[in-house]
């Protein structure tokens, strides 16, 4: 602030240019029983008047008419001279004297709807047209100017702008302005980054020399990873079906870690499209600690469940179709943290109602896991960015390796356990029995262990099921990255595994495969990895 500037600065001026005209009537309404003189834009004006507001057109202010198809229409020293001078420099006020300049001292602006055009899918023009130009400059100098301009530029911000001015007997608070100031450079931060992203998709620029990152608050959380962790969820603006777009109808409010697992969770079930019929996954810490299709969804959820009932206990529950009364009271016999799908019926809602504690999320469908979309991932002094995995094998890119092919039914497990291998982090072991998984071994340094964990923990639910023989005995087993050396292939071999799906393409690929026939395993590579940290 500058030294003499008055603590709460009185509002009498206000400027009002808004797209979205939510509120606005009230608000004009709120600002005239203020005393506040409008002048406003062509639209913005015109809502003000027919609610019976006297306004003052911004072409009367600059003397010039709006022009270019509203390309310009408030770039004038009239209105950034009104918004920008130093109310308390001599020198800023004799040149408003001269130059016929008088003083804004409120300016309501929100923007182009451009996010939402490219949304929409408009064409390149379309979207350069709807690029806002003379909201970000007033924008930007008002906030500049906030020891004694106050910027408006949310619509939740109405009411707040109004409390703090009849606090303060017509006037803002220093600190209400410098927090709309900070609010306001955030919002051209975000448009500026939503322009730049699209424009270096439109015209193909995969590494853009500059990128810009952008989010809006949807939530303080109690903490982050860890309770001496402060953290917050921004969104990206995206309408992808997934835990920032889902509704939730009960429980508490989710945290951290369970938004990180649900979408880990939700992710992952997206997989399995509906022509899998009922799919269930199960996570823990990002993990899926079971994964299994069904003839019914709980069905699905049982063969899940019985992966691993151990890791199951708080979990978080992924489905791919909308959840039904028969699978919600399955899942109600143990403690659940999250469950999320793309609908829940009315029974469903009503037995999770007596589950205080369980987050129920419904979304409007599954995302498409096709979808050309960025990953991010902080590491000290950058960001990692890359296209998200949305790589996809079919049983048409497999390669046979093996004397032995796989049986049909090998087959359509091996396809299965290679979807949930990709969303295990690395090293990545996945043993499928007739679509459920029966053991999954995750995030070892080293893949033979993984193979051992996964096979150890198909013992271990035997054992606790009373079955004599391993649950991965005649299971196919998926790994995320190649064999670089027989152990790890024969350690799924000895637990069990006749078939195997996985990259190929290692150094020791022949003594690989020989080990492979010589156990009479058929094996296929899908030349793809999938490598998740
Ligand atoms: N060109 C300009 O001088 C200009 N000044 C304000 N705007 C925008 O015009 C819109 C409001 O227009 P209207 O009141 O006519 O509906 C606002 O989103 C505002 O940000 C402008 N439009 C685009 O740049």
């Amino acid at each position: 602030m500058t030294n003499n500037a008055p603590a709460n600065t009185p509002i009498r001026r206000a400027l009002i240019s808004v797209s979205d005209k939510t509120g606005l009537t009230d608000l004009g309404q709120a600002l005239a029983a203020r005393g506040v003189e409008l002048l406003s834009t062509g639209g913005s004006a015109k809502a003000l008047r027919d609610a019976g507001l006297t306004v003052t057109d911004v072409a009367d202010v600059t003397g010039f008419p709006e022009m270019m198809d509203g390309r310009v229409k408030t770039l004038h020293p009239n209105v950034h001279g009104g918004l920008l001078a130093l109310r308390d420099n001599a020198d800023h006020l004799a040149a408003m004297e001269t130059h016929d300049i008088a003083p804004i001292d409120l300016l309501v602006v929100n923007l182009y709807p451009f996010e939402e055009t490219v949304a929409k899918g408009a064409d390149y023009d379309t979207c350069i047209e709807n690029i806002d130009i003379g909201g970000p400059a007033m924008i930007r100098a008002a906030a500049k100017n906030h020891a004694f301009v106050s910027v408006v530029v949310d619509v939740e911000d109405y009411e707040k702008l109004l409390g703090d001015m009849d606090q303060h007997s017509g006037a803002t608070c220093p600190k209400f302005r410098k927090k709309l100031a900070q609010t306001a450079y955030a919002r051209t931060a975000a448009y500026d980054a939503a322009v730049s992203t699209w424009m270096a998709s439109a015209i193909g620029v995969e590494t853009p020399r500059r990128r810009a990152f952008a989010g809006t608050l949807a939530q303080t959380l109690r903490y982050g990873e860890n309770p001496h962790q402060s953290a917050a969820f921004y969104l990206d603006g995206s309408d992808r079906p997934g835990v920032a777009t889902a509704v939730q109808h009960q429980g508490k409010e989710l945290s951290y870690n369970n938004i990180n697992d649900t979408d880990a969770a939700f992710e992952l079930v997206a997989e399995l499209d509906p022509n899998y019929g009922p799919a269930c996954a199960i996570i823990k810490h990002a993990n899926p600690c079971g994964v299994a299709l069904g003839a019914t969804m709980v069905e699905a959820y049982k063969r899940a469940f019985d992966c691993d009932r151990t890791s199951a206990f708080g979990g978080i529950i992924a489905l791919n179709q909308p959840l039904d009364g028969a699978t919600a009271e399955e899942i109600s016999k143990i403690f659940t943290e999250v469950v999320i799908a793309p609908g829940a019926d009315a029974d469903a809602m009503e037995i999770f109602r007596k589950k205080k504690n369980l987050r129920l999320l419904t979304t409007a469908g599954l995302p498409d896991v096709t979808a050309a979309l960025l990953s991010y991932r902080q590491v000290s002094g950058g960001l990692l960015v890359q296209d998200k995995d949305n790589g996809h094998i079919s049983e048409n890119n497999l390669k046979l390796v093996t004397k032995r092919s796989p049986t049909d039914a090998e087959l359509a497990d091996l396809l299965f356990a290679w979807k949930v291998a990709k969303h295990v982090k690395s090293n990545a072991i996945v043993y499928v029995k007739d679509g459920a998984t029966v053991g999954v071994g995750a995030g070892q340094m080293s893949r033979v262990d993984s193979s051992r964990i996964a096979a150890r923990k198909s013992q271990d639910m035997a054992d606790a099921l009373g079955l004599a023989a391993p649950l991965a005995q005649g299971s196919v087993v998926a790994s995320d990255a190649f064999f670089p050396f027989p152990d790890g292939l024969l350690a799924a071999a000895e637990a069990g595994a006749t078939a195997v799906i996985h990259p190929g393409g290692s150094m020791g690929d022949k003594a690989v495969i020989k080990a492979a026939d010589d156990a009479g395993l058929a094996m296929v590579f899908t030349g793809m990895r999938h490598f998740r940290h």
